[in-house]
């Protein structure tokens, strides 16, 4: 029998002006090192969107409006197998207010340089999404 927990996890795709937001994971946990959105592991009974805006508060400081899903995935990872719900969210703050932000690590990416960043493997369809609806030409 297959023991392994499958976790149901929330991800915030923060876009503001055709950038994103994106920290980097930090050592001591699971894929240390690589790029990621902010995000984390659904409570009980929490939906992946209430989890993607409350995960984007705590890791980030920033308050978002979820927008919509883009995209769902699956994927066994060495240390876990994961539900990944990605959730298109949009910054609360005014303009001003962001460019002051204490952002806590994370930092806005142009969508241009996404495919040069390193994310975890089962992000890739959703870099690709990314690239294609939101690069100028
Ligand atoms: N936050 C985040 N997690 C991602 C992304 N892509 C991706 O595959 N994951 C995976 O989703 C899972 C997130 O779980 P996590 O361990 O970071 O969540 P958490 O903060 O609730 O965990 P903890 O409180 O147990 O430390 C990890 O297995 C991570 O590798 C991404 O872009 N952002």
């Amino acid at each position: 029998m297959n023991s392994r927990k499958t976790n149901r996890i929330g991800i915030a795709i923060v876009e503001h002006q055709r950038q994103f937001l994106i920290g980097v994971r930090p050592s001591g946990v699971a894929l240390a090192g690589f790029h990621e959105f902010p995000g984390g592991k659904c409570r009980a009974e929490e939906t992946a969107e209430a989890c993607a805006v409350r995960e984007c508060k705590e890791e980030t400081g920033l308050d978002v409006i979820a927008v919509n899903e883009l995209l769902y995935e699956e994927h066994a990872y060495d240390h876990a197998d994961v539900k990944l719900h990605f959730w298109l969210c949009r910054p609360k703050q005014s303009l001003t207010e962001l460019k002051d932000c204490d952002l806590k690590g994370f930092h806005w990416f142009p969508v241009e340089s996404l495919p040069e960043l390193q994310f975890p493997e089962a992000n890739a369809r959703l870099i690709k999404l990314l690239v294609s609806s939101y690069s100028d030409s």
